[in-house]
């Protein structure tokens, strides 16, 4: 038996401590996948994005953001720090990204870790987010997130000890993801640095995109309401009320 096999043929509380604990970590259960998708599906992927409407730098429902987002399946406040409103059902440009995260057991099709959620962050050189942990109470316990166009370095700092920090290089079409104490314990945070050093070489930042996907496993529909932003993209798996 292949040792894919004997991961396979085991049962584990949560799929990350399968086919993810084969990779190496610095961090209890943080696993960072190199080339998770191709260079065509990232320019797909990008084209995509780019013919829906960015909101933040002024334009709703996140005026007050510096970056650009766009919001998928539920649309996340920054302002109140909660989930305002569901939107629907997630784009069908993202789908072929979920089908691999279950194909790969990165995650299982289970309420806790489905992705219900999707938030794409745009960081353009100067850009960058402060240390935070994606809230426990809203959130489930798996993150996933796929970085698009350039590289940069994610911080994580122990949140009862901040001299306990690693640093990763995310590079374009990298997958990084969070379970267990990377997720719960750690703050995460990138830098707002134009240049960045990882092992002695440069990395000099330009426009990011994120694609981070969550399961919202605690949503009141009777929350206040917000205006949101929309989507010009002709797909008809998007819902916007
Ligand atoms: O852009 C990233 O890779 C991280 C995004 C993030 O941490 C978040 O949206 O909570
Ligand atoms: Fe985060």
């Amino acid at each position: 038996m292949t040792t894919s096999e004997q991961l396979n043929s085991q049962s584990f509380p949560t799929t990350s401590q399968s086919y993810l604990s084969s990779l190496n970590s610095p961090i209890d259960g943080l696993f960072l996948i190199d080339d998770f998708i191709s260079e065509q599906e990232e320019f797909e992927l990008i084209n995509s994005i780019d013919l829906c409407e960015w909101s933040g730098n002024g334009i709703p429902p996140n005026p007050e953001m510096r970056r650009r987002t766009q919001h998928y399946g539920y649309e996340f406040s920054y302002r109140y720090r909660k989930v305002v409103q569901n939107l629907g059902v997630l784009p069908n440009f993202l789908d072929f990204l979920i089908k691999r995260f279950i194909e790969k057991k990165f995650i299982q099709s289970t309420e806790q870790e489905y992705p219900n959620m999707c938030i794409i962050n745009e960081y353009q050189a100067g850009q960058g987010i402060m240390p935070h942990t994606d809230s426990p109470e809203i959130f489930g316990p798996v993150i996933l997130s796929l970085s698009i166009l350039t590289s940069c370095l994610i911080t994580f700092t122990h949140i009862q000890d901040s001299s306990n920090q690693s640093i990763i290089l995310l590079k374009p079409r990298s997958l990084l993801v969070m379970t267990k104490s990377s997720r719960f314990d750690y703050k995460h945070s990138i830098s707002k640095d134009a240049i960045e050093y990882y092992n002695g070489e440069e990395i000099k930042r330009d426009r990011r995109v994120s694609l981070t996907f969550r399961t919202i496993v605690n949503f009141n529909e009777n929350n206040e309401n917000m205006e949101k932003g929309g989507c010009k993209f002709n797909n008809n798996s998007v819902h916007y009320k």
